[in-house]
């Protein structure tokens, strides 16, 4: 491993080697997960018509006294051309939620407010009377056509998408996914339905971090198993960084006699970093092929490789997808935290109920059990800390 960068250094080189993803139109239904490369505006004034806000009857709201009886002139349904209110005082049409005001009325009255008397009339069975604009949701009252909605470098989820939906977005302009390839290492590690011998155990983190990049907007195309034998991992790695964008590797990149990984990968592209002063993922390392391929070499430990995923890969992913850069939420933490000389720390927590962060240690890297429950983890960059609870730190959560 070279020496030990710090974290704002691994920071700082990584984002030096994100590479903008082409744009590409993408229909609607699947665009939820993708960032947004266009700005959305509003094509018409939203709403775009005064719209009745209730099922009932659209009058003059001077006129709808305690006890008043209407008559009604006819009835109008969402979606149909709308008739004037006729002149005749103490006239009312029937309207649906949805259904434009007719020209000269001003207020709805729910159908709950009224008493029928028969067909063609109603009493108005309120104490106080109605007030303009009661049940009425105003033309451009959210706001007028053109006004800018989405920004470039939203994240599309259900929000956006149904803005980019009501505005005529079909096919909103998004950044291209990569092509993704996540291998894991270990001759240890057996596959999920194989009953593991007495110093083996089960592959877990290629499911980490496939289902971090899904849950983040990012599939992977292929996820697979290395052996620890050197010329396979060459020739198999070989072929996945010639043909992905992002390529991750967890475990074999220590110091053990089969970590061959920093060592296989030194040979097929540049070596931009080895070694973080971070706890966990210490001997984490990014690697290019010719500033097109990124390559991630992840601790194999599989907390570290999640927290990695989380600090570093997705991040990386949307910073070259175009997203804008989110800002970092601080939790108060209920507990304390010494400083560390020279190390980054990313601790476990959990959200009391009050809304602090209570740490959830794991005894050490490998014990990912002991995550389950937690919402994400506190960074405590090195030197900081605390004497006393309640100090703010910056926190990333498993979910978005
Ligand atoms: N002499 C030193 N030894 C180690 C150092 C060091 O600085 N000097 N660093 C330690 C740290 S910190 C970490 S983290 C690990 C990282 O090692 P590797 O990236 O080489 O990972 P492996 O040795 O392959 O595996 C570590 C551990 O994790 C288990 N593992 C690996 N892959 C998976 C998987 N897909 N699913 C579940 N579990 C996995 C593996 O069996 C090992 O127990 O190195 C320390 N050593
Ligand atoms: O720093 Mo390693 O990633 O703890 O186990």
């Amino acid at each position: 491993m070279s020496s030990k960068i710090p974290v704002s250094e691994a920071d700082r080189l990584l984002q030096s080697h994100v590479h903008p993803a082409p744009s590409v139109r993408c229909p609607l239904e699947k665009a939820a997960g993708r960032v947004l490369r266009e700005e959305v505006r509003a094509d018409r004034d939203l709403p775009p018509f005064d719209r009745c806000m209730l099922d009932g009857y659209a009058v003059r709201a001077a006129e709808a006294e305690p006890g008043a009886i209407f008559t009604i002139a006819a009835r109008i349904h969402a979606g149909e051309d709308t008739a004037p209110l006729p002149a005749p005082r103490l006239s009312a049409l029937e309207i649906m939620t949805g259904s434009s005001l007719p020209p000269g009325a001003d207020a709805v009255i729910p159908y709950e407010s009224t008493t029928s008397l028969g067909d063609n009339q109603f009493r108005f069975e309120e104490s106080a009377p109605l007030s303009p604009e009661d049940g009425v949701h105003r033309q451009a009252s959210d706001y007028p056509k053109g006004t800018p909605l989405l920004s470039a470098g939203s994240l599309l989820g259900p929000v956006e998408v149904g803005i980019a939906a009501s505005c005529g977005y079909a096919e909103p302009l998004c950044s291209q996914l990569p092509r993704i390839a996540i291998f894991g290492t270990g001759d240890e590690l057996v596959p999920v339905q194989a009953s593991p011998g007495p110093t083996q155990i089960r592959r877990s983190n290629l499911y980490v971090i496939e289902n971090a990049l899904a849950s983040a907007g990012f599939p992977a195309g292929l996820v697979s198993h290395l052996s620890d034998d050197i010329r396979t991992q060459e020739q198999i790695l070989a072929c996945a960084i010639a043909e992905n964008d992002l390529v991750i590797i967890s475990g074999a990149v220590s110091r053990g006699k089969r970590d061959r990984i920093p060592e296989a990968l030194d040979q097929q592209g540049q070596r931009i970093f080895h070694g973080v002063s971070q706890r966990p993922g210490k001997p984490m390392g990014f690697w290019t092929k010719r500033n097109r391929t990124a390559i991630f070499g992840l601790p194999g430990n599989p907390v570290s490789t999640l927290i990695a995923t989380h600090r570093y890969v997705i991040p990386f992913l949307l910073a070259c997808a175009g997203a804008a850069n989110p800002s970092r939420p601080t939790v108060e933490t209920t507990d304390t935290v010494p400083p560390h000389p020279d190390l980054t720390r990313f601790l476990p927590f959990q959200f009391t109920p009050e809304g602090k962060a209570r740490l959830q240690p794991t005894n050490n890297s490998g014990d990912y059990a002991r995550l389950a429950n937690s919402a994400g983890f506190l960074e405590i960059p090195a030197q900081s800390g605390n004497t006393a609870p309640l100090t703010s730190f910056s926190y990333q959560l498993w979910q978005r």
